[in-house]
């Protein structure tokens, strides 16, 4: 575990956070290329086998540049990863990349890929990064649909066929029945016209100041 840590956070507010400010400045003109690169090394880092040579270099220029951001690190709530709506999921490295094609209440569409990084085994996705991209559109379809904060009380994906990476893919998620705070949240994920996965799921509206 690194020792590194975010900024302290304001006050514990919950899950609402009326005062977001969501902006597409935030991180500067560069944060898109920043993110890129990011994930550009987490997919060299997935299939590299350095020389003891280069891992040393690698160290090296790894912790110096972890130790330059260690002066830039902001609260969640001020970090441009996860706002930046105008950027591959949101710009939130964290998540298999996505652009939304429809958000609205007939659901979420949006084009996902896995990328290198996101390999299972044998050349395809990893089913939990499958199940990420599925929590976090399902996650999106109940926002929407309640113009609030949801969080998964539970996720049932069932894999149909295999994922494959570096290829775009349609995600579909959307509330098939509403009951109160209560959000069942059906989804697909499609490469062509082939059923990849497909989720049950449920989504709970957080109450006012619930975290
Ligand atoms: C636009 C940006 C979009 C961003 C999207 C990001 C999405 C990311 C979503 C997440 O990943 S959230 C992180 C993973 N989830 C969690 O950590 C949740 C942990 N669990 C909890 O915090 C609470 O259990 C939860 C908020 C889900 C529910 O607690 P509550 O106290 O608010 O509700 P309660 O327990 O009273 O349950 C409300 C109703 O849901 C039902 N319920 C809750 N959990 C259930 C469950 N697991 N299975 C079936 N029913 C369930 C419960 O029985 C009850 O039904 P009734 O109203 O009919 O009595």
């Amino acid at each position: 575990m690194s020792d590194s840590q975010p900024a302290a956070s304001t006050a514990h507010e919950g899950g609402f956070r009326p005062d977001l400010a969501i902006s597409t400045k935030r991180g500067g003109p560069h944060y898109a290329d920043f993110n890129e690169e990011v994930r550009t090394l987490m997919d060299k880092v997935r299939y590299a086998c350095p020389s003891d040579e280069l891992a040393l270099d690698a160290i090296a220029t790894l912790r110096d540049l972890n130790a330059k951001l260690d002066e830039y690190l902001v609260d969640e709530w001020t970090t441009p990863a996860g706002t930046r709506v105008d950027l591959p999921a949101r710009g939130n490295i964290t998540l298999p990349p996505y652009e939304i094609s429809a958000a609205g209440p007939d659901g979420v569409v949006a084009t996902v890929w896995f990328r290198p990084y996101h390999l299972g085994g044998n050349g395809v996705a990893h089913g939990g990064q499958v199940a990420v991209a599925f929590d976090d559109l399902g996650g999106m379809a109940s926002a929407v649909a309640v113009n609030g904060v949801c969080r998964t009380a539970f996720l049932k994906v069932n894999y149909r066929s295999l994922t494959p990476l570096n290829t775009p893919l349609q995600m579909r998620t959307r509330v098939d029945r509403r009951d109160g705070r209560k959000m069942f949240v059906a989804g697909t994920l499609h490469d062509g016209d082939r059923l990849c996965a497909d989720i049950e799921s449920l989504f709970i509206e957080l109450k006012p100041g619930q975290a």
